[in-house]
Protein backbone atom coordinates (compact mmCIF):
# COMPACT_ATOMS: atom_id res chain seq x y z
CA UNK A 1 0.00 0.00 0.00
CA UNK A 2 1.60 3.43 -1.26
CA UNK A 3 1.93 5.64 2.38
CA UNK A 4 1.26 9.54 1.72
CA UNK A 5 4.64 12.25 2.53
CA UNK A 6 2.85 14.96 3.53
CA UNK A 7 5.81 17.54 2.16
CA UNK A 8 5.99 15.91 -1.11
CA UNK A 9 2.26 16.51 -1.12
CA UNK A 10 2.33 20.47 -0.04
CA UNK A 11 4.96 20.59 -3.19
CA UNK A 12 2.55 18.82 -5.48
CA UNK A 13 -0.62 20.62 -4.56
CA UNK A 14 1.57 24.02 -5.06
CA UNK A 15 2.55 22.85 -8.93
CA UNK A 16 -1.28 22.32 -9.48
CA UNK A 17 -2.01 25.52 -8.39
CA UNK A 18 0.79 26.85 -10.93
CA UNK A 19 -0.81 25.15 -13.77
CA UNK A 20 -4.30 25.77 -12.39
CA UNK A 21 -3.26 29.31 -13.12
CA UNK A 22 -1.06 29.29 -16.42
CA UNK A 23 -4.41 27.53 -17.80
CA UNK A 24 -6.72 31.14 -16.73
CA UNK A 25 -8.30 29.50 -14.06
CA UNK A 26 -9.07 31.60 -10.98
CA UNK A 27 -10.08 30.30 -7.31
CA UNK A 28 -13.13 32.33 -7.20
CA UNK A 29 -14.12 32.06 -10.84
CA UNK A 30 -17.30 29.74 -11.99
CA UNK A 31 -16.44 26.06 -11.83
CA UNK A 32 -16.93 24.24 -15.01
CA UNK A 33 -19.46 21.80 -14.62
CA UNK A 34 -18.63 19.59 -17.77
CA UNK A 35 -21.41 16.80 -17.75
CA UNK A 36 -21.75 13.80 -19.60
CA UNK A 37 -25.06 12.83 -20.49
CA UNK A 38 -26.86 10.60 -22.82
CA UNK A 39 -24.81 9.16 -25.83
CA UNK A 40 -21.68 10.27 -24.57
CA UNK A 41 -21.89 9.01 -20.96
CA UNK A 42 -23.04 5.58 -22.56
CA UNK A 43 -19.94 5.53 -24.61
CA UNK A 44 -17.74 6.06 -21.49
CA UNK A 45 -19.15 3.99 -19.40
CA UNK A 46 -19.25 1.27 -22.13
CA UNK A 47 -15.68 1.92 -22.30
CA UNK A 48 -15.12 1.27 -19.02
CA UNK A 49 -16.98 -1.77 -18.42
CA UNK A 50 -14.60 -3.94 -17.07
CA UNK A 51 -12.94 -1.04 -14.47
CA UNK A 52 -16.81 -0.68 -13.43
CA UNK A 53 -17.68 -4.38 -13.30
CA UNK A 54 -14.25 -5.20 -10.79
CA UNK A 55 -14.67 -2.01 -8.93
CA UNK A 56 -18.01 -2.19 -8.32
CA UNK A 57 -17.71 -5.60 -6.79
CA UNK A 58 -15.40 -4.17 -4.69
CA UNK A 59 -17.28 -1.26 -3.22
CA UNK A 60 -19.73 -3.69 -2.63
CA UNK A 61 -18.14 -5.74 0.08
CA UNK A 62 -17.35 -2.54 1.59
CA UNK A 63 -21.05 -1.02 1.07
CA UNK A 64 -21.84 -0.77 4.70
CA UNK A 65 -18.86 1.23 5.40
CA UNK A 66 -19.37 4.00 2.44
CA UNK A 67 -23.11 4.17 1.98
CA UNK A 68 -23.77 7.27 4.22
CA UNK A 69 -24.71 10.42 3.75
CA UNK A 70 -21.11 11.96 4.88
CA UNK A 71 -18.93 10.17 2.29
CA UNK A 72 -18.88 9.71 -1.35
CA UNK A 73 -16.76 7.28 -2.95
CA UNK A 74 -16.39 7.48 -6.50
CA UNK A 75 -14.67 5.75 -9.55
CA UNK A 76 -13.09 7.73 -12.70
CA UNK A 77 -11.85 6.43 -15.61
CA UNK A 78 -8.14 7.75 -16.99
CA UNK A 79 -9.54 11.38 -17.82
CA UNK A 80 -11.36 12.12 -14.56
CA UNK A 81 -14.90 11.64 -15.31
CA UNK A 82 -16.81 9.63 -12.63
CA UNK A 83 -18.01 6.45 -13.81
CA UNK A 84 -19.49 5.10 -10.69
CA UNK A 85 -20.82 6.52 -7.20
CA UNK A 86 -21.77 5.24 -3.90
CA UNK A 87 -23.12 7.60 -1.08
CA UNK A 88 -23.99 10.95 -1.27
CA UNK A 89 -22.58 14.83 -0.12
CA UNK A 90 -25.84 16.31 0.94
CA UNK A 91 -24.90 19.89 0.53
CA UNK A 92 -27.52 22.56 0.43
CA UNK A 93 -26.63 23.74 -3.49
CA UNK A 94 -27.10 20.60 -4.93
CA UNK A 95 -27.91 17.55 -3.68
CA UNK A 96 -25.67 15.45 -6.16
CA UNK A 97 -22.57 16.93 -5.78
CA UNK A 98 -19.74 14.57 -7.47
CA UNK A 99 -22.13 13.25 -10.38
CA UNK A 100 -21.83 10.08 -12.47
CA UNK A 101 -20.29 11.95 -16.05
CA UNK A 102 -18.91 15.17 -13.95
CA UNK A 103 -15.43 15.61 -15.04
CA UNK A 104 -13.07 15.85 -12.09
CA UNK A 105 -9.45 16.37 -14.14
CA UNK A 106 -7.45 19.61 -12.87
CA UNK A 107 -8.22 21.12 -16.08
CA UNK A 108 -11.61 21.37 -15.41
CA UNK A 109 -12.26 21.15 -11.54
CA UNK A 110 -8.44 22.55 -10.92
CA UNK A 111 -6.36 21.05 -7.82
CA UNK A 112 -8.39 18.57 -6.39
CA UNK A 113 -7.59 14.31 -5.57
CA UNK A 114 -9.05 13.01 -8.74
CA UNK A 115 -6.72 15.30 -10.90
CA UNK A 116 -4.20 15.31 -9.14
CA UNK A 117 -4.03 11.53 -8.59
CA UNK A 118 -4.31 10.91 -12.00
CA UNK A 119 -1.45 13.78 -13.09
CA UNK A 120 1.18 12.44 -10.41
CA UNK A 121 0.16 8.78 -10.64
CA UNK A 122 0.19 8.39 -7.25
CA UNK A 123 -2.71 8.73 -3.93
CA UNK A 124 -3.28 12.30 -3.24
CA UNK A 125 -5.29 13.78 -0.37
CA UNK A 126 -6.54 17.37 -0.88
CA UNK A 127 -7.83 19.26 2.30
CA UNK A 128 -9.86 22.32 2.50
CA UNK A 129 -7.81 25.05 1.05
CA UNK A 130 -5.37 22.93 -1.06
CA UNK A 131 -8.82 23.06 -3.60
CA UNK A 132 -7.74 25.42 -6.34
CA UNK A 133 -11.52 26.94 -6.20
CA UNK A 134 -13.08 28.40 -3.24
CA UNK A 135 -16.06 26.55 -3.60
CA UNK A 136 -14.18 23.10 -2.74
CA UNK A 137 -12.63 24.33 0.72
CA UNK A 138 -15.21 22.30 2.61
CA UNK A 139 -14.03 19.34 1.02
CA UNK A 140 -11.67 16.79 1.99
CA UNK A 141 -10.72 14.14 -0.37
CA UNK A 142 -8.45 10.90 -1.10
CA UNK A 143 -8.22 9.21 -4.35
CA UNK A 144 -5.96 6.54 -5.30
CA UNK A 145 -5.13 5.98 -9.13
CA UNK A 146 -5.83 2.69 -10.27
CA UNK A 147 -3.27 0.94 -12.46
CA UNK A 148 -3.44 -1.76 -15.90
CA UNK A 149 -1.92 -4.80 -15.84
CA UNK A 150 0.57 -2.77 -18.12
CA UNK A 151 0.67 -0.19 -15.37
CA UNK A 152 -0.93 2.59 -17.15
CA UNK A 153 -3.03 4.32 -15.46
CA UNK A 154 -6.83 3.80 -15.81
CA UNK A 155 -8.41 5.23 -13.70
CA UNK A 156 -8.71 6.15 -9.95
CA UNK A 157 -10.84 5.87 -6.77
CA UNK A 158 -11.88 8.95 -4.59
CA UNK A 159 -13.19 8.93 -1.31
CA UNK A 160 -14.40 12.89 -0.70
CA UNK A 161 -15.86 14.43 3.08
CA UNK A 162 -16.88 17.72 4.54
CA UNK A 163 -13.62 18.86 5.92
CA UNK A 164 -14.55 18.49 9.38
CA UNK A 165 -14.62 14.49 8.67
CA UNK A 166 -11.20 14.32 7.75
CA UNK A 167 -9.31 10.96 8.85
CA UNK A 168 -6.55 9.32 7.51
CA UNK A 169 -7.63 6.36 7.10
CA UNK A 170 -9.06 7.85 3.83
CA UNK A 171 -6.30 7.30 2.17
CA UNK A 172 -5.64 3.75 2.89
CA UNK A 173 -8.90 2.83 2.21
CA UNK A 174 -8.96 4.25 -1.52
CA UNK A 175 -5.46 2.59 -1.74
CA UNK A 176 -6.84 -1.05 -0.90
CA UNK A 177 -9.84 -0.49 -3.23
CA UNK A 178 -7.46 0.10 -5.78
CA UNK A 179 -5.18 -2.38 -5.04
CA UNK A 180 -7.67 -5.30 -5.71
CA UNK A 181 -8.89 -3.78 -8.34
CA UNK A 182 -5.78 -4.15 -10.28
CA UNK A 183 -5.33 -7.67 -8.57
CA UNK A 184 -8.81 -8.69 -10.22
CA UNK A 185 -7.38 -6.94 -13.17
CA UNK A 186 -4.29 -9.21 -13.62
CA UNK A 187 -6.18 -12.31 -11.93
CA UNK A 188 -8.67 -12.09 -15.26
CA UNK A 189 -5.42 -11.25 -17.38
CA UNK A 190 -3.45 -14.06 -16.25
CA UNK A 191 -6.53 -16.61 -16.94
CA UNK A 192 -6.68 -15.46 -20.38
CA UNK A 193 -3.65 -15.83 -20.80
CA UNK A 194 -3.93 -19.35 -19.83
CA UNK A 195 -6.63 -20.38 -22.31
CA UNK A 196 -4.53 -18.57 -25.03
CA UNK A 197 -1.67 -20.83 -24.03
CA UNK A 198 -4.32 -23.35 -24.10
CA UNK A 199 -5.37 -22.44 -27.86
CA UNK A 200 -1.41 -22.29 -29.05
CA UNK A 201 -0.80 -25.42 -27.17
CA UNK A 202 -3.73 -27.03 -29.17
CA UNK A 203 -2.65 -26.07 -32.54
CA UNK A 204 1.13 -26.55 -32.32
CA UNK A 205 0.05 -30.29 -30.88
CA UNK A 206 -2.29 -30.25 -33.91
CA UNK A 207 0.62 -29.74 -36.28
CA UNK A 208 2.79 -32.78 -34.65
CA UNK A 209 2.89 -35.62 -37.49
CA UNK A 210 2.21 -38.45 -34.82
CA UNK A 211 -1.01 -38.60 -31.89
CA UNK A 212 0.59 -36.96 -29.15
CA UNK A 213 -1.44 -37.22 -25.36
CA UNK A 214 -0.72 -35.53 -22.18
CA UNK A 215 -1.45 -37.96 -19.04
CA UNK A 216 -1.79 -36.41 -15.43
CA UNK A 217 -0.35 -38.09 -12.46
CA UNK A 218 -3.10 -40.74 -12.33
CA UNK A 219 -2.49 -41.27 -16.09
CA UNK A 220 -6.08 -40.14 -17.46
CA UNK A 221 -5.55 -38.29 -20.60
CA UNK A 222 -5.99 -34.32 -20.16
CA UNK A 223 -5.20 -33.30 -23.59
CA UNK A 224 -5.13 -35.11 -27.14
CA UNK A 225 -4.15 -34.20 -30.67
CA UNK A 226 -6.31 -34.56 -33.33
CA UNK A 227 -4.40 -37.68 -34.31
CA UNK A 228 -4.91 -38.75 -30.88
CA UNK A 229 -8.29 -38.26 -31.00
CA UNK A 230 -8.69 -40.09 -34.20
CA UNK A 231 -6.91 -42.99 -32.78
CA UNK A 232 -8.73 -43.08 -29.56
CA UNK A 233 -11.90 -41.62 -30.46
CA UNK A 234 -13.09 -38.54 -29.61
CA UNK A 235 -14.59 -39.65 -26.27
CA UNK A 236 -10.93 -39.99 -25.05
CA UNK A 237 -10.10 -37.20 -22.58
CA UNK A 238 -10.61 -38.17 -19.12
CA UNK A 239 -9.45 -41.99 -20.07
CA UNK A 240 -6.89 -44.06 -18.69
CA UNK A 241 -3.86 -44.30 -20.92
CA UNK A 242 -0.85 -47.31 -20.27
CA UNK A 243 1.90 -46.40 -22.42
CA UNK A 244 3.33 -49.51 -23.80
CA UNK A 245 7.15 -49.85 -25.04
CA UNK A 246 8.60 -47.85 -27.85
CA UNK A 247 6.29 -44.72 -27.21
CA UNK A 248 8.13 -41.68 -26.72
CA UNK A 249 7.72 -40.59 -23.06
CA UNK A 250 8.35 -36.80 -21.79
CA UNK A 251 7.85 -36.92 -18.00
CA UNK A 252 6.96 -33.30 -16.35
CA UNK A 253 7.43 -33.01 -12.67
CA UNK A 254 7.29 -29.88 -10.51
CA UNK A 255 10.15 -29.33 -7.92
CA UNK A 256 9.34 -31.66 -5.51
CA UNK A 257 10.65 -34.31 -8.31
CA UNK A 258 6.75 -35.55 -8.05
CA UNK A 259 5.63 -36.57 -11.37
CA UNK A 260 2.85 -34.57 -12.27
CA UNK A 261 2.28 -34.90 -16.09
CA UNK A 262 3.78 -36.92 -18.96
CA UNK A 263 3.51 -36.35 -22.48
CA UNK A 264 3.19 -39.16 -25.00
CA UNK A 265 3.86 -39.59 -28.19
CA UNK A 266 2.58 -42.69 -30.07
CA UNK A 267 5.61 -43.60 -32.19
CA UNK A 268 7.99 -46.00 -32.23
CA UNK A 269 11.33 -44.84 -31.14
CA UNK A 270 13.34 -48.05 -32.08
CA UNK A 271 12.00 -48.90 -35.52
CA UNK A 272 14.53 -47.92 -38.54
CA UNK A 273 13.70 -44.99 -40.79
CA UNK A 274 14.82 -41.84 -41.21
CA UNK A 275 15.22 -39.48 -37.87
CA UNK A 276 17.07 -35.95 -38.03
CA UNK A 277 20.43 -35.92 -39.99
CA UNK A 278 19.54 -39.79 -41.17
CA UNK A 279 18.05 -39.31 -44.95
CA UNK A 280 16.02 -42.22 -47.02
CA UNK A 281 17.91 -43.89 -49.09
CA UNK A 282 17.11 -46.04 -52.38
CA UNK A 283 16.06 -48.98 -50.06
CA UNK A 284 13.11 -46.89 -48.49
CA UNK A 285 11.60 -46.90 -51.62
CA UNK A 286 9.10 -50.00 -51.06
CA UNK A 287 7.24 -51.28 -53.94
CA UNK A 288 7.22 -54.26 -56.40
CA UNK A 289 4.77 -52.75 -58.89
CA UNK A 290 6.34 -51.69 -62.03
CA UNK A 291 6.23 -48.21 -61.78
CA UNK A 292 8.21 -47.96 -58.63
CA UNK A 293 11.04 -50.55 -59.79
CA UNK A 294 11.47 -48.07 -62.51
CA UNK A 295 11.37 -45.17 -60.43
CA UNK A 296 14.28 -47.40 -58.11
CA UNK A 297 16.20 -47.82 -61.28
CA UNK A 298 16.08 -44.54 -62.44
CA UNK A 299 17.07 -42.67 -59.04
CA UNK A 300 20.51 -45.20 -58.84
CA UNK A 301 20.87 -44.29 -62.58
CA UNK A 302 20.74 -40.48 -62.14
CA UNK A 303 22.03 -40.01 -58.97
CA UNK A 304 25.91 -40.77 -60.57
CA UNK A 305 25.18 -37.64 -63.10
CA UNK A 306 24.19 -33.73 -61.91
CA UNK A 307 21.20 -34.07 -64.63
CA UNK A 308 18.42 -31.26 -62.97
CA UNK A 309 15.68 -33.62 -61.85
CA UNK A 310 11.80 -32.79 -61.17
CA UNK A 311 9.47 -35.20 -59.40
CA UNK A 312 5.93 -34.58 -60.62
CA UNK A 313 3.56 -36.16 -57.79
CA UNK A 314 0.76 -36.10 -56.07
CA UNK A 315 1.16 -35.05 -52.14
CA UNK A 316 2.20 -37.98 -50.20
CA UNK A 317 3.44 -39.58 -52.94
CA UNK A 318 6.96 -39.90 -52.14
CA UNK A 319 8.59 -36.94 -53.74
CA UNK A 320 10.80 -36.11 -50.97
CA UNK A 321 11.59 -39.48 -50.01
CA UNK A 322 12.79 -40.22 -53.81
CA UNK A 323 14.52 -36.79 -53.82
CA UNK A 324 16.45 -37.99 -50.61
CA UNK A 325 17.54 -41.05 -52.18
CA UNK A 326 18.87 -39.67 -55.49
CA UNK A 327 21.22 -37.24 -52.64
CA UNK A 328 22.30 -40.55 -50.49
CA UNK A 329 22.73 -42.67 -53.37
CA UNK A 330 25.11 -40.10 -55.02
CA UNK A 331 28.34 -38.67 -54.34
CA UNK A 332 27.31 -35.71 -52.37
CA UNK A 333 25.78 -38.11 -49.79
CA UNK A 334 28.02 -36.17 -46.79
CA UNK A 335 27.27 -33.12 -47.85
CA UNK A 336 24.29 -31.33 -46.81
CA UNK A 337 21.13 -32.17 -48.11
CA UNK A 338 18.58 -29.18 -47.82
CA UNK A 339 14.46 -29.19 -48.77
CA UNK A 340 12.67 -26.16 -49.03
CA UNK A 341 8.71 -25.93 -49.21
CA UNK A 342 9.14 -22.69 -51.74
CA UNK A 343 5.15 -22.66 -51.21
CA UNK A 344 5.64 -22.10 -47.17
CA UNK A 345 7.75 -18.91 -47.49
CA UNK A 346 5.88 -15.30 -47.88
CA UNK A 347 6.68 -13.90 -51.45
CA UNK A 348 8.45 -11.27 -50.10
CA UNK A 349 11.22 -13.75 -48.20
CA UNK A 350 12.06 -16.28 -50.55
CA UNK A 351 14.42 -14.45 -52.27
CA UNK A 352 16.30 -13.74 -49.05
CA UNK A 353 15.57 -17.51 -47.90
CA UNK A 354 17.40 -19.23 -51.05
CA UNK A 355 20.20 -16.36 -51.65
CA UNK A 356 20.57 -14.80 -48.17
CA UNK A 357 21.47 -11.27 -46.96
CA UNK A 358 23.52 -9.13 -45.70
CA UNK A 359 24.14 -7.12 -42.83
CA UNK A 360 20.92 -4.64 -42.49
CA UNK A 361 19.86 -5.57 -46.02
CA UNK A 362 16.07 -4.98 -44.85
CA UNK A 363 14.16 -3.98 -41.39
CA UNK A 364 13.30 -7.20 -39.42
CA UNK A 365 16.55 -8.71 -40.97
CA UNK A 366 18.89 -10.84 -38.76
CA UNK A 367 21.39 -7.76 -37.54
CA UNK A 368 24.21 -9.98 -38.54
CA UNK A 369 22.86 -10.86 -42.06
CA UNK A 370 22.30 -14.39 -42.99
CA UNK A 371 23.23 -17.34 -45.57
CA UNK A 372 20.80 -18.51 -48.17
CA UNK A 373 19.41 -22.07 -48.79
CA UNK A 374 21.72 -22.66 -51.78
CA UNK A 375 24.89 -21.45 -49.49
CA UNK A 376 23.71 -23.77 -47.09
CA UNK A 377 23.59 -26.53 -49.62
CA UNK A 378 26.82 -25.40 -50.99
CA UNK A 379 28.41 -29.16 -52.52
CA UNK A 380 25.45 -30.75 -51.65
CA UNK A 381 21.37 -31.09 -52.64
CA UNK A 382 19.02 -28.51 -52.74
CA UNK A 383 15.10 -29.92 -52.68
CA UNK A 384 12.37 -27.32 -53.72
CA UNK A 385 9.32 -28.70 -53.05
CA UNK A 386 6.48 -27.06 -54.98
CA UNK A 387 8.37 -25.03 -57.02
CA UNK A 388 5.06 -24.26 -58.79
CA UNK A 389 4.02 -22.13 -56.17
CA UNK A 390 7.07 -19.70 -56.50
CA UNK A 391 6.58 -15.88 -56.99
CA UNK A 392 7.93 -15.22 -60.82
CA UNK A 393 10.18 -12.49 -59.05
CA UNK A 394 12.15 -15.43 -57.47
CA UNK A 395 11.90 -17.61 -60.53
CA UNK A 396 13.76 -14.67 -62.53
CA UNK A 397 16.97 -14.97 -59.52
CA UNK A 398 16.85 -18.73 -59.56
CA UNK A 399 17.16 -18.84 -63.09
CA UNK A 400 20.64 -16.65 -62.47
CA UNK A 401 21.58 -19.10 -60.05
CA UNK A 402 21.14 -22.07 -62.26
CA UNK A 403 22.69 -20.48 -65.41
CA UNK A 404 25.52 -18.41 -63.47
CA UNK A 405 26.12 -21.15 -60.26
CA UNK A 406 26.88 -18.30 -58.27
CA UNK A 407 24.71 -16.43 -55.45
CA UNK A 408 25.19 -13.02 -54.19
CA UNK A 409 23.20 -12.57 -51.09
CA UNK A 410 20.89 -9.22 -50.99
CA UNK A 411 22.48 -6.15 -49.97
CA UNK A 412 25.18 -7.72 -50.58
CA UNK A 413 28.45 -7.32 -53.39
CA UNK A 414 30.03 -10.64 -53.20
CA UNK A 415 29.61 -13.37 -55.53
CA UNK A 416 29.60 -16.48 -54.50
CA UNK A 417 30.14 -19.63 -56.48
CA UNK A 418 28.14 -22.64 -55.49
CA UNK A 419 28.46 -26.43 -56.41
CA UNK A 420 24.70 -27.38 -55.40
CA UNK A 421 22.29 -30.08 -57.20
CA UNK A 422 19.08 -29.01 -57.76
CA UNK A 423 16.16 -31.15 -57.21
CA UNK A 424 12.71 -29.83 -57.97
CA UNK A 425 9.31 -31.40 -57.12
CA UNK A 426 5.63 -29.86 -57.19
CA UNK A 427 1.85 -31.43 -57.76
CA UNK A 428 1.16 -28.80 -60.95
CA UNK A 429 1.24 -29.14 -64.69
CA UNK A 430 4.42 -27.08 -65.24
CA UNK A 431 3.90 -26.50 -68.56
CA UNK A 432 0.52 -25.80 -68.29
CA UNK A 433 1.65 -22.67 -66.01
CA UNK A 434 4.16 -21.94 -68.53
CA UNK A 435 1.39 -21.66 -70.85
CA UNK A 436 -0.55 -19.00 -68.58
CA UNK A 437 2.24 -17.41 -67.92
CA UNK A 438 2.72 -18.04 -63.83
CA UNK A 439 5.89 -20.35 -64.89
CA UNK A 440 8.91 -18.95 -66.58
CA UNK A 441 9.64 -21.16 -69.69
CA UNK A 442 13.48 -20.75 -69.57
CA UNK A 443 13.06 -21.95 -66.10
CA UNK A 444 11.12 -24.74 -66.86
CA UNK A 445 13.33 -25.91 -70.19
CA UNK A 446 16.47 -25.29 -67.08
CA UNK A 447 14.88 -27.29 -64.18
CA UNK A 448 13.64 -30.25 -66.91
CA UNK A 449 16.07 -32.98 -67.02
CA UNK A 450 15.10 -36.11 -65.85
CA UNK A 451 10.94 -36.04 -64.79
CA UNK A 452 10.08 -38.53 -62.31
CA UNK A 453 6.35 -39.38 -61.42
CA UNK A 454 5.66 -41.40 -58.32
CA UNK A 455 1.98 -42.47 -59.18
CA UNK A 456 -0.54 -41.97 -56.57
CA UNK A 457 -1.39 -45.02 -54.49
CA UNK A 458 -4.55 -45.34 -55.91
CA UNK A 459 -3.02 -46.37 -59.55
CA UNK A 460 -0.17 -48.71 -57.83
CA UNK A 461 -0.83 -52.68 -57.36
CA UNK A 462 1.68 -53.02 -54.66
CA UNK A 463 -0.77 -51.49 -51.87
CA UNK A 464 -0.41 -55.09 -49.50
CA UNK A 465 2.79 -54.93 -49.57
CA UNK A 466 3.50 -51.29 -48.95
CA UNK A 467 0.66 -51.89 -45.90
CA UNK A 468 2.99 -54.81 -44.70
CA UNK A 469 6.04 -52.68 -45.20
CA UNK A 470 4.48 -49.60 -42.96
CA UNK A 471 2.93 -52.24 -40.58
CA UNK A 472 6.42 -53.40 -39.88
CA UNK A 473 7.19 -49.82 -38.51
CA UNK A 474 3.75 -49.75 -36.27
CA UNK A 475 4.45 -50.54 -32.11
CA UNK A 476 3.17 -53.83 -33.08
CA UNK A 477 4.85 -54.83 -35.78
CA UNK A 478 3.86 -58.25 -35.68
CA UNK A 479 0.16 -57.67 -36.70
CA UNK A 480 -1.19 -58.95 -39.84
CA UNK A 481 -3.34 -58.10 -42.50
CA UNK A 482 -6.54 -60.47 -42.99
CA UNK A 483 -7.40 -61.51 -46.70
CA UNK A 484 -10.84 -59.02 -46.08
CA UNK A 485 -8.47 -56.28 -44.66
CA UNK A 486 -6.64 -57.00 -47.51
CA UNK A 487 -9.07 -56.68 -50.03
CA UNK A 488 -10.71 -53.66 -48.81
CA UNK A 489 -7.48 -51.85 -48.91
CA UNK A 490 -7.58 -52.45 -52.49
CA UNK A 491 -10.44 -51.31 -53.19
CA UNK A 492 -10.14 -48.21 -51.36
CA UNK A 493 -9.41 -45.19 -53.78
CA UNK A 494 -6.39 -43.45 -51.72
CA UNK A 495 -7.37 -40.08 -52.36
CA UNK A 496 -4.99 -39.35 -49.51
CA UNK A 497 -1.98 -41.59 -50.28
CA UNK A 498 0.85 -42.99 -48.51
CA UNK A 499 -0.32 -40.83 -45.48
CA UNK A 500 -3.36 -42.04 -45.52
CA UNK A 501 -2.70 -45.20 -45.82
CA UNK A 502 -0.21 -44.92 -43.12
CA UNK A 503 -2.48 -43.39 -40.57
CA UNK A 504 -5.36 -45.71 -40.87
CA UNK A 505 -2.96 -48.63 -40.59
CA UNK A 506 -1.77 -47.04 -37.18
CA UNK A 507 -5.11 -46.76 -36.40
CA UNK A 508 -6.05 -50.53 -37.33
CA UNK A 509 -3.21 -51.66 -35.87
CA UNK A 510 -4.32 -50.18 -32.51
CA UNK A 511 -8.30 -51.51 -32.78
CA UNK A 512 -6.92 -54.97 -33.45
CA UNK A 513 -8.09 -57.15 -31.61
CA UNK A 514 -5.12 -60.13 -31.11
CA UNK A 515 -2.84 -60.10 -33.92
CA UNK A 516 -4.86 -59.74 -36.95
CA UNK A 517 -6.27 -56.51 -38.78
CA UNK A 518 -10.00 -57.47 -39.53
CA UNK A 519 -11.61 -55.64 -42.18
CA UNK A 520 -13.89 -54.07 -39.73
CA UNK A 521 -10.61 -52.30 -38.26
CA UNK A 522 -9.62 -50.04 -41.31
CA UNK A 523 -11.18 -47.31 -40.76
CA UNK A 524 -11.22 -44.86 -44.10
CA UNK A 525 -11.30 -40.57 -43.46
CA UNK A 526 -14.29 -40.22 -44.58
CA UNK A 527 -13.74 -35.96 -45.24
CA UNK A 528 -10.95 -37.46 -47.87
CA UNK A 529 -13.04 -39.15 -48.99
CA UNK A 530 -15.39 -35.95 -49.98
CA UNK A 531 -12.38 -34.08 -51.61
CA UNK A 532 -12.56 -32.99 -55.32
CA UNK A 533 -10.30 -35.03 -58.03
CA UNK A 534 -11.41 -34.43 -61.28
CA UNK A 535 -12.60 -38.33 -61.50
CA UNK A 536 -14.68 -37.54 -58.12
CA UNK A 537 -16.73 -34.81 -59.61
CA UNK A 538 -18.26 -37.43 -62.35
CA UNK A 539 -21.94 -37.41 -60.90
CA UNK A 540 -22.61 -40.80 -58.88
CA UNK A 541 -24.38 -43.36 -60.77
CA UNK A 542 -24.82 -46.90 -60.18
CA UNK A 543 -23.21 -46.60 -64.06
CA UNK A 544 -20.64 -44.54 -62.75
CA UNK A 545 -19.93 -46.82 -59.64
CA UNK A 546 -19.45 -49.77 -61.03
CA UNK A 547 -17.17 -48.72 -63.77
CA UNK A 548 -15.27 -46.83 -60.73
CA UNK A 549 -15.14 -50.20 -58.99
CA UNK A 550 -14.13 -52.10 -61.90
CA UNK A 551 -11.05 -49.77 -62.96
CA UNK A 552 -9.45 -49.59 -59.51
CA UNK A 553 -9.90 -53.42 -59.43
CA UNK A 554 -7.98 -53.40 -62.69
CA UNK A 555 -5.17 -50.94 -61.55
CA UNK A 556 -4.66 -52.64 -58.61
CA UNK A 557 -3.20 -55.88 -60.42
CA UNK A 558 -2.00 -53.83 -63.20
CA UNK A 559 -4.71 -54.52 -65.62
CA UNK A 560 -4.36 -58.32 -64.98
CA UNK A 561 -7.90 -59.84 -65.89
CA UNK A 562 -7.75 -63.04 -63.98
CA UNK A 563 -6.85 -61.58 -61.14
CA UNK A 564 -9.37 -58.48 -61.25
CA UNK A 565 -12.15 -60.76 -61.91
CA UNK A 566 -11.18 -62.96 -58.77
CA UNK A 567 -11.31 -59.35 -57.24
CA UNK A 568 -14.55 -58.29 -58.17
CA UNK A 569 -15.61 -61.87 -57.98
CA UNK A 570 -17.05 -62.50 -61.68
CA UNK A 571 -15.92 -64.51 -64.26
CA UNK A 572 -13.35 -63.42 -66.44
CA UNK A 573 -15.57 -63.16 -69.46
CA UNK A 574 -17.73 -61.16 -67.67
CA UNK A 575 -15.13 -58.69 -67.06
CA UNK A 576 -14.38 -58.45 -71.14
CA UNK A 577 -17.32 -57.67 -71.69
CA UNK A 578 -17.11 -54.68 -68.98
CA UNK A 579 -14.40 -53.74 -70.03
CA UNK A 580 -15.32 -53.55 -73.52
CA UNK A 581 -19.23 -51.57 -72.78
CA UNK A 582 -17.62 -49.19 -70.96
CA UNK A 583 -14.84 -48.36 -73.12
CA UNK A 584 -11.97 -49.11 -70.35
CA UNK A 585 -8.39 -49.31 -70.86
N1 LIG B 1 7.48 -46.13 -52.14
C1 LIG B 1 7.46 -45.84 -50.84
N2 LIG B 1 7.90 -46.73 -49.97
C2 LIG B 1 7.84 -46.49 -48.66
N3 LIG B 1 7.38 -45.37 -48.11
C3 LIG B 1 6.94 -44.45 -48.94
C4 LIG B 1 6.95 -44.62 -50.35
N4 LIG B 1 6.46 -43.51 -50.93
C5 LIG B 1 6.15 -42.69 -49.93
N5 LIG B 1 6.42 -43.23 -48.73
C6 LIG B 1 6.18 -42.65 -47.39
O1 LIG B 1 5.06 -41.79 -47.52
C7 LIG B 1 5.24 -40.62 -46.76
C8 LIG B 1 5.12 -39.40 -47.65
O2 LIG B 1 6.25 -39.34 -48.49
P1 LIG B 1 6.90 -37.97 -48.94
O3 LIG B 1 6.92 -36.99 -47.81
O4 LIG B 1 8.19 -38.27 -49.60
O5 LIG B 1 5.80 -37.50 -49.98
P2 LIG B 1 5.69 -36.14 -50.80
O6 LIG B 1 5.18 -36.49 -52.15
O7 LIG B 1 6.99 -35.41 -50.72
O8 LIG B 1 4.56 -35.40 -50.00
P3 LIG B 1 4.24 -33.81 -49.97
O9 LIG B 1 4.07 -33.37 -51.39
O10 LIG B 1 2.97 -33.75 -49.20
O11 LIG B 1 5.40 -33.19 -49.27
C9 LIG B 1 6.60 -40.73 -46.10
O12 LIG B 1 6.43 -41.24 -44.79
C10 LIG B 1 7.33 -41.76 -46.95
O13 LIG B 1 8.25 -42.49 -46.19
Amino acid sequence: MSSVNLSDQIKVIDSSWKRCHSLGLSPTGPINNLLLTGKDLQTVLKENEYLIKHTTSILEKLYPSIHSSELVTVIVDRNGTIVHKIGKLEIEESLDYMSVGSNWSEEIKGTNAIGLAIHEKKPIITHAEHHFYVKNHFLTCAASPIYSPTREVIGAVNISARKELFHPFMISLTSIIAEAVQNRLLLEQANHEKVLALKEINHTANLYTFPLLTLDHEKRILRANQHARHLLGEDCIGKEFQAKQGHSIDILSDQSKKVFRSVISLHTTNKKGPQVNNLYTISDIIGSCEKIVWIRKMVNKAALTDYPIIIYGESGTGKELIAQSLHTAGSRKRKPFIAVNCSAIPENLIESELFGYERGAFTGANRDGAPGKFEAADGGTIFLDEIGDMPLKAQAALLRVLQEKTVTRIGGVEVKRIDTRVIAATNKNLREEVQSGRFREDLYYRLKGIIITPPALRNRSDIIELSEHLITKLDNPTVRLSEEAKQKLVSYRWPGNIRELNSILMQASFFAEGNEIKAEDLHFVSEYEQQTDSEEKTPITLINAEIDVIKRALYSVEWNISKAADILKISRNTLYLKIKKYNLH
